[in-house]
């Protein structure tokens, strides 16, 4: 299992500092998407050159306009952006084409999405292979989780990695390997945590050793 840390409300200068400190426990940095609001794709840029060794997917949530919004992620240097699962098929497609074209990927973002299970399988059909599980911050302050949303999606999904976002912290983590995500997504459980720097290694440390027990398994 991997750990993505999602970098949302945090200004550039500080997530470069903070990404630095915890590049050995982060599989993943996400530039969240209200850190591409303030900073736009420069954030990127400067994540592709400081940590080259790293992944790095952009938080877009794109919603129209496919090809072109992903496009200009991949130019910046992201392994990844994301589209919504709500938006029409074609912007879908529309990003997983011009992923192909750099050989790179598109997780899609299933926020706020009814009829999970129509949609994954509709999805699935044209070719999406990563879905990103996601109860958001507006939705989480009136007290939901994605764990019955992940549970749904690994019961549907044929072919896709799953991501799964929302809320996650160091003491909930388990419950999300438990049900088989491959990539778990924390933001305020690490960047609002007293110690975030001792978070993402707790988190990390505690993710990675999941990954070993399989590996051994
Ligand atoms: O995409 C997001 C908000 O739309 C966040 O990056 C995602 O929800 C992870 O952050 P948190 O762990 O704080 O929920």
């Amino acid at each position: 299992m991997k750990l993505q840390l999602a970098l949302d409300d945090i200004s550039l200068t500080d997530a470069l500092i903070l990404a630095e400190k915890v590049r050995d426990y982060v599989d993943i940095f996400e530039i969240g998407s209200p850190f591409i609001i303030a900073e736009g794709m420069h954030a990127v840029r400067e994540f592709r050159r400081n940590f080259p060794e790293k992944e790095i997917l952009a938080d877009t949530k794109i919603m129209d306009a496919g090809a072109y919004e992903a496009g200009l992620t991949f130019e910046a240097g992201a392994d990844y952006c994301t589209v919504l699962s709500v938006t029409d098929t074609l912007t879908i497609q529309a990003c997983l084409e011009e992923a192909k074209k750099y050989n790179k990927q598109v997780f899609v973002d299933t926020i706020c999405s009814p009829n999970l299970d129509e949609r994954i399988k509709e999805i699935e059909a044209v070719g999406v292979d990563s879905i990103s599980v996601h109860v958001g911050v507006d939705q989480q302050a009136v007290g939901k989780t994605p764990l019955n949303a992940l549970k749904e999606v690994k019961a549907i999904s044929k072919t896709s990695q799953i991501s799964v976002a929302g809320g996650i912290k160091v003491n909930t983590v388990e419950e999300y390997e438990k049900v088989g995500a491959d990539i778990v997504i924390v933001g305020g459980g690490i960047n609002h945590a007293a110690d975030p720097v001792a978070t993402a290694k707790a988190l990390g440390t505690k993710i990675h050793s999941f990954t070993s027990e399989n590996v051994t398994a």
